[in-house]
């Protein structure tokens, strides 16, 4: 352990309380993965991809290279690792420790270097059959162009799962506990000097409340401990190296240089002399949300005040920023939180609590839309998208352990399965009894629509819900492919995009599937931010030219599931997207349901 946090505290910077966190994630990681593979998989039924390149930043520079690397190799693939330019002296020690337990010299092997060479050189390699990365979206872009068309030895495009940045707010009402807030607040902005992809970036403050929290917030500020994080009593450690700390700085002296107010604790300004790479903890106030252009990796927190009918504007500038990873809530109004929640485009939800420190197997990690591809690591979907083969019961058997604990929560599935089963009755009554069964069986295997509670500490909710990813790409040369993907789309509750030549077809299908339909004359060339799938049924070389056509799509990592033409055998879990919810049950000054024990 000593060595492991010595060399995190030198290395990252890291605090030692942020240290010990992150050994703890990793183990976390190994154990969950592990688990799984040991209850539910199969040598003859799961299969690896072959080589997979793991590719990690250097924020996180243990848990989540380890993370990467142990998914990877507990399905069977090899792994090529390649850790952060800044951090290459732990992820070493790390797959020191592996081969120490036995893990093959050759089953995983270190590449360090930099990302332009070293990590482009590998990402290039046509051996490569599955790529994880977890960084900046600008890099997952150029990942996701080097490895479009490429295909595994089925003709299937192979895995890219990035895992990006966010613009993170939280929402702040006048109920709100004040000193809640502020305490929860300055953990999410300034913890790790900022530097987690999950860290609070926009703190929304109903006017009412914003000078109070403000003042208080200004107060906390100045209480934190910035310097050497090799001290106990340090609370921000520097950023990364001088390149981040010029970026932030120009940041920061930008909105001043516009006439924003920004606040930086006189203690702070005074030692941001000290000898290494700081930047004081700062708040700057915004007009509006989309004054930021793009991520601030660091320890600036920006505000925005709104006013109470603003809510739903404000909702929206928020998913209109196109990232989708973190968001956070406070308030004492039930309906403002279920509105918050209904309305969030973020793969992580926190009510009522600080949001950051996502616990593997308990609040999932991972974003929607420009902030990554999913599956969520730490969650029960990731290692299936690190296999070519599994068995059609695979989704099932990843939830089997939690639905034993407690069932999942149906209701909204039912909701959404009102359209396919109008598809399966009007494919009875045209004769199309394969469809009819393709729809029953989708039926029965979609989990898009459920709810699942998972395990966690008294005082905390967390559950895990699967919903439809919006709109589905498809593209399929005949009319029973299209029939099939509609099924799979139906089943999930999305959308279908169809190209605009198949609108007479559409026409002869009832209303209410017809209402799931999005005829677009060039849906390829469309920037429609709602599209966040794509299924294709064809041959190879029309594939790649689709491939590298979607990679070439402003926004968000789009993934394409291809199959065979005549295939049913659609991998639905590629239609859904994940979102973990984490209720602080405690905050109104008690976890009022341990009342109703006994
Ligand atoms: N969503 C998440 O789970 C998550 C977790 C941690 C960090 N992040 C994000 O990571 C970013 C910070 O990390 P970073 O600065 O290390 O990110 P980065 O994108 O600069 O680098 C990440 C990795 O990619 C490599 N790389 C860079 N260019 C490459 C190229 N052309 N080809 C192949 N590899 C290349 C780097 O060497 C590094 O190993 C932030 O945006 C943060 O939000 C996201
Ligand atoms: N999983 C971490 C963030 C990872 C990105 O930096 C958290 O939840 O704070």
């Amino acid at each position: 352990m000593q060595p492991l946090l010595g060399l995190l505290m030198r290395e990252a910077g890291k605090s030692a309380s942020n240290a010990v966190a992150e050994v703890r994630e990793a183990v976390d990681f190994l154990r969950y993965y592990a688990a799984q593979v040991q209850s539910t998989f199969d040598n003859p039924t799961h299969l690896p991809l072959g080589p997979v390149a793991c590719i990690s930043p250097w924020n996180f520079p243990l848990a989540i290279f380890m993370g990467q690397v142990a998914a990877a190799l507990v399905a069977g693939n090899p792994v090529l690792a390649k850790p952060a330019e800044q951090t290459p002296l732990i992820a070493a020690e790390a797959v020191r420790l592996l081969w120490q337990a036995g893990v093959p010299r050759e089953a995983v092997q270190l590449l360090p270097g930099q990302g332009e060479t070293v990590g482009a050189r590998l990402i290039g390699d046509a051996r490569v059959m599955g790529v994880m990365f977890t960084g900046s979206t600008e890099v997952a872009r150029i990942l996701q162009r080097t490895v479009a068309g490429r295909l595994d030895t089925a003709g299937r495009p192979i895995p890219l799962i990035a895992e990006t940045g966010g613009q993170n707010a939280m929402i702040v009402d006048s109920s709100a506990l004040v000193e809640q807030v502020v305490g929860d607040a300055v953990s999410s902005a300034f913890d790790s000097a900022g530097q987690r992809c999950s860290a609070l970036r926009v703190l929304c403050v109903q006017e009412e409340a914003a000078d109070r929290v403000v003042e208080m917030l200004q107060g906390a500020m100045g209480e934190l401990r910035m310097g050497n994080p090799g001290a106990l009593r340090v609370d921000v450690g520097p950023v990364i190296d001088a390149e981040a700390q010029a970026g932030i700085i120009r940041h920061i002296e930008n909105f001043k240089a516009k006439g924003h107010r920004v606040f930086q604790h006189p203690n702070h300004v005074s030692a941001a002399g000290i000898q290494g790479t700081f930047v004081p903890p700062t708040l700057i106030e915004l007009n509006h949300i989309g004054e930021l252009e793009r991520e601030v990796f660091g320890p600036v927190l920006h505000l925005v005040r709104y006013a109470r009918d603003d809510l739903d504007r404000l909702l929206d500038q928020i998913n209109a920023t196109g990232y989708g990873l973190t968001q956070g809530v406070h308030t004492r109004i039930d309906e403002t939180i279920a509105r918050v929640v209904n309305r969030a485009h973020a793969g992580n939800v926190y009510v009522n609590r600080n949001m950051v420190g996502a616990v593997v197997g308990v609040q999932p990690f991972g974003g929607e839309g420009l902030s990554g591809t999913g599956p969520k690591a730490g969650g029960p979907l990731y290692l299936l998208r690190l296999l070519s083969q599994r068995p059609g019961n695979a989704v099932a058997q990843a939830f089997e352990h939690i639905d034993n604990v407690s069932p999942p929560d149906r209701t909204e599935q039912q909701r959404l399965h009102t359209r396919l089963s109008a598809l399966a009755r009007w494919a009875q009554t045209a004769g199309r009894e394969a469809l009819a069964a393709t729809c029953r069986r989708f039926g029965d295997e979609a989990q898009s629509g459920t709810a699942r509670l998972l395990p966690g500490p008294t005082g905390e909710r967390n559950t895990y819900t699967l919903l439809p990813r919006s709109k589905v790409l498809c593209h399929a040369s005949q009319m029973g492919d299209a029939l099939t993907q509609l099924a799979a789309v139906l089943a999930c509750g999305g959308t279908a995009v169809w190209p605009a030549a198949l609108a007479s077809a559409a026409a002869t299908l009832p209303q209410e599937v017809q209402a799931s339909i999005e005829l677009q004359t060039d849906p390829l060339a469309s920037a429609d931010p709602a599209i966040a799938a794509c299924l294709y049924h064809g041959g190879s070389d029309a594939l790649r030219a689709l491939c590298q056509a979607i990679a070439q799509r402003p926004g968000a990592i789009v993934s394409v599931t291809a199959l065979p033409e005549g295939s049913a055998e659609v991998p639905l879990e590629r239609l859904v997207t994940e979102r973990a919810v984490s209720i602080n049950t405690a905050a109104a000054g008690g976890n009022a349901s341990l009342m109703t024990i006994g």
